[in-house]
């Protein structure tokens, strides 16, 4: 017969723990034995442990269970039985977190008048209580874009680290150090096509993972909608399930908090597990604004890669490839007068080619350079033709989160002043308008200011790094 009298909860577990950590790898032991309290023994030898979500405790009772059993058996003979407390965030509205109490699957399952919150009597025709319902064995629908693959996903100096960066983790999802894998670079140079790109790899190489593409729109959309219906735990539950989580404009995180904090906990349980994240962003972990360093921090922790402008022989490629699917031909010099005249993006650099073929084809001409050059040089007039100096002034002030009206006012203050002196540079850049009508819209300022402003960004591209991203940045929305 045992003698518990010395014993206390704390004690065998203590001594469990010591077992369990023999056997199990360190990493696991950290994620999953470490944050467990021990709460009480009783003298029908039942010992309570606390542990802090449903989900833990499920995947306790899925990976763990035999050692569990093993570690329990030994403390305290063959009638020792392990109960839960899971300790549930508040969800509720309610200060106070509350708890839930569930058995171990390997004794016997407690009768339901035994527990605090019993899960049997919300689900009475649950079996098997260690599944939840609408959590566990779900399938997931990858939200993957077959027609985006590697194999239309053209390599060139421009996107060769991500390129590759993203075929290693495609054959090894979670098994590189490039975990998270950021993808960045400016509008309409192929994150997104490439984030597809290894998810579809990965469901290729590895059906049986479960992949997940998200927009970071719509995942703080999930979010928002989960806090709004008191479903924020199943929200978490949810990305705890996927293998690769692929989420795409990861900037789009910027200034909200919230959502900030519930994907810190998501990622930092991918990763802990092994699991792969892939992002993308318009911008470089270093230059994002408005989110938190400790997220910032991990987006770092795997390897950034840019997407940079494609060059020359890259566009041309990238054309003949569209012309090879549409089944077109088209003589060379029309292919590299496209290639030339559309240069920082892929998605313009579509459109006209596109619009050249349905020019041709509508009013049965061959196609010629002339033809090129009248669709190409509309095709870009059109483009261009939108920016205006109100169009200008609105970037600038969104980008540093300004509104119109301090961005034309009189203010001193050194990052309005920049923000104003960018927006004259780019006016003058990207429109034919004179500098003294650039000044006059931009908060009724002289030529002669216009005139400064310009020379004061030139010095500052030179000397100051922070402004020449932000410049870049800028340059990125408005150029085509
Ligand atoms: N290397 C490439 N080879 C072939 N097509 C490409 C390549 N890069 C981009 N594209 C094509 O260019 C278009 C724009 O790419 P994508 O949407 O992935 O850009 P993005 O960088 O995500 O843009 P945004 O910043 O607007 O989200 C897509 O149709 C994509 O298939």
């Amino acid at each position: 017969m045992l003698d518990y009298t010395n014993k206390t909860a704390e004690s065998v577990w203590t001594r469990c723990l010591q077992f369990i950590k023999d056997n199990i790898d360190e990493q696991a032991f950290k994620t999953w034995f470490e944050p467990i309290v021990a709460i009480e023994l009783t003298t029908e030898n039942a010992l309570y442990i606390q542990v802090p979500s449903k989900f833990f405790y499920e995947w306790l009772e899925e990976h763990y269970v035999k050692i569990l059993k093993s570690a329990l058996i030994k403390e305290l003979g063959h009638n020792a039985r392990l109960l839960y407390k899971i300790r549930m965030e508040n969800t509720q509205g309610n200060k106070q977190p509350f708890t839930e109490q569930l058995p171990s699957s390997q004794r016997e399952p407690v009768k339901t008048q035994e527990l605090d919150v019993p899960i049997q009597t919300k689900n009475p025709e649950i079996k098997n209580p260690f599944v939840i319902p609408g959590i566990r064995n779900v399938k997931i629908e990858s939200q993957l874009n077959s027609n985006y693959s590697f194999d239309n996903f053209l390599e060139g100096e421009s996107n060769r680290l991500g390129r590759s960066a993203g075929m290693a983790v495609a054959n090894k999802p979670g098994g590189t150090a490039f975990n998270p894998l950021m993808i960045y670079g400016g509008v309409g140079l192929g994150k997104t096509h490439l984030a597809h790109a290894i998810g579809v790899e990965i469901k290729d190489k590895h059906p049986d993972k479960t992949v997940l593409y998200i927009s970071a729109e719509v995942f703080t959309q999930q979010y928002v909608d989960s806090v709004r219906k008191q479903t924020r735990n199943d929200f978490i539950y949810f990305y705890q399930l996927i293998d690769i989580l692929i989420v795409d404009d990861i900037q789009f995180l910027s200034g909200k908090s919230g959502t900030q904090d519930v994907f810190f906990h998501i990622f930092n349980y991918l990763h802990q597990n092994g699991k792969q994240v892939i992002l993308t962003s318009d911008k470089a972990p270093v230059d994002m604004q408005d989110i938190e360093q400790r997220l910032l921090s991990r987006f770092k922790w795997g390897l950034s890669a840019e997407i940079q402008h494609p060059d020359f022989e890259t566009r041309v490629n990238i054309l003949k490839n569209i012309l090879y699917r549409d089944g077109v031909e088209m003589p060379q010099e029309v292919i590299e007068y496209v290639a030339k005249s559309i240069k920082s993006n892929i998605r313009e650099l579509e459109g006209a080619i596109i619009s050249l073929i349905a020019q041709s084809s509508f009013n049965k001409r061959e196609i010629t350079l002339e033809l090129a050059k009248s669709v190409v040089d509309k095709f870009v007039k059109n483009v261009k033709r939108e920016i205006s100096i109100d169009y200008i002034q609105k970037v600038v002030s969104d980008y540093f989160k300004l509104d119109l009206d301090t961005l034309r006012s009189k203010s001193r203050k050194r990052n309005i002043v920049q923000a104003r002196q960018l927006a004259m540079f780019f006016a003058k850049k990207y429109t034919k308008a004179s500098l003294a009508n650039i000044g006059s819209q931009i908060g009724d300022r002289d030529h002669a200011t216009v005139l400064h402003a310009c020379k004061t960004v030139d010095n500052l591209l030179e000397t100051d790094k922070q402004f020449k991203a932000f410049f870049e940045d800028i340059n990125n929305k408005l150029s085509i």
